[in-house]
């Protein structure tokens, strides 16, 4: 596992390997922010490089057929492939510290993660009639966010961090997560200060808030 020791050894790869060379790091995903920027989120506080290839959707429909399991992300390590996005991020996270200090601390980190992510595959992303969709968003934001939230807001409490006494891969979820929320309803956290405060912490991340600065802008 790459130590995590502090800011500075976090902005030195080469400094936290544990074996002798990084890896090869090719992540493909669409020019979003969407399931890909968790990654992206591990990589760049580990301070690690990697390509990040931005497929045109005009393109999707050549490239398809020559991805394993036809759907993106997918992250090549060396030249294997590794798909679906929390399989990704968790490897990465247990690589670089992140994903939790004890094995309980890594289950209770992949269940925040699950549970956010169950919310999110609840929203029908790729539903064509614009009506359809804002209706169903509206509807889900408004009647089932506030279970999810309230839930959220009593796991995390006062602490500073949802597991353990440091930010894992599961504050980068409801960060990233929430950021595209937000995008649909502007006072979605408002009620929970806690849960918001978590996201300004995540951001002010020396590591997330240079990313952040100089990502692409996209509108998910
Ligand atoms: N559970 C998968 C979902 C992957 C997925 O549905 N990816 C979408 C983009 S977000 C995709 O590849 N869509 C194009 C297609 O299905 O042809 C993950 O988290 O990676």
């Amino acid at each position: 596992m790459l130590k995590k020791t502090d800011e500075t050894t976090l902005q030195r790869p080469d400094l936290c390997m544990k074996g002798p060379r990084m890896p090869n790091y090719k992540l493909t995903y669409f020019n979003l922010r969407g399931r890909a920027e968790i990654i992206r989120y591990v990589f760049a506080y580990a301070g690690i490089k990697y390509e990040d290839h931005r497929l045109e959707g005009a393109d999707w429909p050549k490239i398809k057929p020559t991805i394993p399991f036809g759907k993106v992300p997918i992250l090549e390590v060396d030249g294997v492939i590794i798909h679906q996005s929390l399989a990704i991020a968790r490897y990465l996270a247990r690589e670089t510290g992140l994903a939790g200090q004890t094995p309980i601390e890594q289950a209770l980190a992949d269940a925040i993660v699950d549970t956010i992510d169950d919310f999110i595959t609840l929203f029908p992303w790729a539903e064509k009639n614009q009506e359809v969709k804002e209706k169903a968003f509206n509807d889900i934001l408004t009647n089932k966010a506030p279970e999810l939230l309230k839930a959220l807001d009593a796991f995390l409490g006062d602490n500073k961090w949802f597991v353990g006494k440091s930010v894992t891969w599961a504050d980068f979820y409801w960060d990233v997560c929430s950021t595209t929320l937000l995008s649909y309803k502007a006072d979605l956290v408002e009620k929970y200060p806690r849960l918001s405060a978590l996201r300004d912490r995540v951001e002010a991340l020396p590591a997330i808030a240079a990313w952040i600065q100089k990502r692409p802008k996209t509108t998910i």
